[in-house]
């Protein structure tokens, strides 16, 4: 099968499983609403375009401690439910534009109670935006909440998730600086989650190695992982080309546990040198579940397409590589199974199908 042409990825359907609310803002919005509600941008940047550029550079630094730093002028102007329902209706907008079928959106509701706001009218005012971004578009998306690792309320957002599981809210999540807040900070969360019957993923194996990931599904019990990129660290591959999996590398790929991998951000954070150095090429090829994501389209000036084009330039991928990823991802949804299963047969198979016989 040929290479696909950009336009082809574009149009292709897409599920995305990692995506950060906070991380997704369209510049322009970011000014406006700055300019409501008087948050001092950097360096005075009244530009959009500007701005755009200062995230991706000032992302761009090869620490993930940095690289969070950004986020003080996302969250910052996130803080009134207007404002929430705005980012989170223009989110579904663009990854609709850009052929995502399902998503998975994230975001910490801690975060965002500065102005007032209850954790709950943070919930409701993103399903808001979800609920008007969605009308009208082929797109379904749910949210993840987010717990900051560094923080002590996962407790109380893990009984938000619960709370809020039939109304839009498809999983748990904790995400912040990873060295120095493992993840069996959170057990207690993890384990009511896991008495609900409840879903919850874990950023693990990205700023730090093969304990936190370890720890992640070992300890806690996650249904994925996100990013994981570190589990590279439990495999050799030979001189000769022999590849010999550790222990956790093989319960990981036995098991099938869903690795949320997101390229672009680890290159910004120093998790990878390079595209065409990720891991991902390696996991891919050894039939890891793998799946493609963009964790800040913002701070890494990128989108689905641009993430799966890149991964196509690197590693000559094809359309049935691409399909391959989506149908892994869908597979590995926080959505109850017949749905999964509709959108894999009436959405994706016919999609790509559609693009190939063109
Ligand atoms: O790649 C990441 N690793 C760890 N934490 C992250 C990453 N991207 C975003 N975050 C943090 C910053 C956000 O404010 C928070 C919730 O979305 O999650
Ligand atoms: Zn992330």
């Amino acid at each position: 099968m040929t290479t696909p042409t950009r336009d082809q990825v574009r149009r292709a359907p897409k599920v995305l499983l990692h995506d950060h609310l906070d991380g997704g803002l369209r510049p322009a919005t970011v000014l406006e609403l700055a300019g409501e509600c008087g948050h001092a941008l950097p360096d005075g940047i009244t530009d959009a375009a500007e701005l755009g550029r200062w995230f991706a550079a000032a992302a761009d630094s090869g620490s993930l401690v940095r690289y969070l730093e950004t986020f003080d002028h996302t969250v910052g102007v996130m803080q009134t439910a207007a404002a929430l329902t705005r980012v989170a209706r223009e989110c579904v907008e663009d990854l609709a534009d850009d052929g995502v079928v399902y998503a998975e959106v994230r975001y910490a509701p801690e975060q965002h109670v500065e102005g007032g706001l209850s954790l709950d009218e943070v919930v409701a005012a993103v399903q808001t935006g979800f609920d008007e971004g969605s009308a009208g578009r082929r797109i379904v998306v749910r949210q993840l909440l987010t717990a900051m690792r560094h923080q002590a309320r996962s407790n109380e957002i893990a009984e938000l998730a619960v709370a809020w599981r039939d109304r839009g809210v498809a999983g748990f999540d904790i995400a912040g600086a990873e060295a120095g807040h493992p993840p069996t900070r959170h057990l207690d969360a993890f384990e009511y989650l896991q008495r609900e019957n409840a879903h919850f993923t874990i950023h693990a194996g990205e700023a730090f190695g093969l304990p936190s990931i370890w720890q992640a599904i070992q300890w806690c019990g996650a249904d994925r992982l996100g990013h994981g990129v570190r589990i590279v660290d439990d495999i050799t591959v030979d001189e000769d080309g022999e590849v010999r999996l550790g222990r956790l590398a093989a319960y990981v790929r036995d098991t099938r546990i869903p690795l949320e991998m997101c390229p672009a951000s680890n290159v910004q954070t120093g998790a990878a040198a390079s595209i065409a150095e990720h891991p991902i090429g390696l996991l891919t090829r050894l039939r890891f579940r793998v799946t493609v994501n963009t964790d800040n389209r913002l701070m890494s000036q990128t989108s689905m397409t641009e993430e799966m084009w890149s991964l196509v330039e690197a590693f000559d991928y094809t359309l049935d590589d691409l399909r391959w990823f989506t149908i892994n991802a869908m597979k590995s949804a926080f959505l109850p199974f017949d749905e999964r299963l509709a959108l894999i047969d009436e959405v994706i198979k016919p999609g790509y199908a559609a693009l190939s016989s063109r």
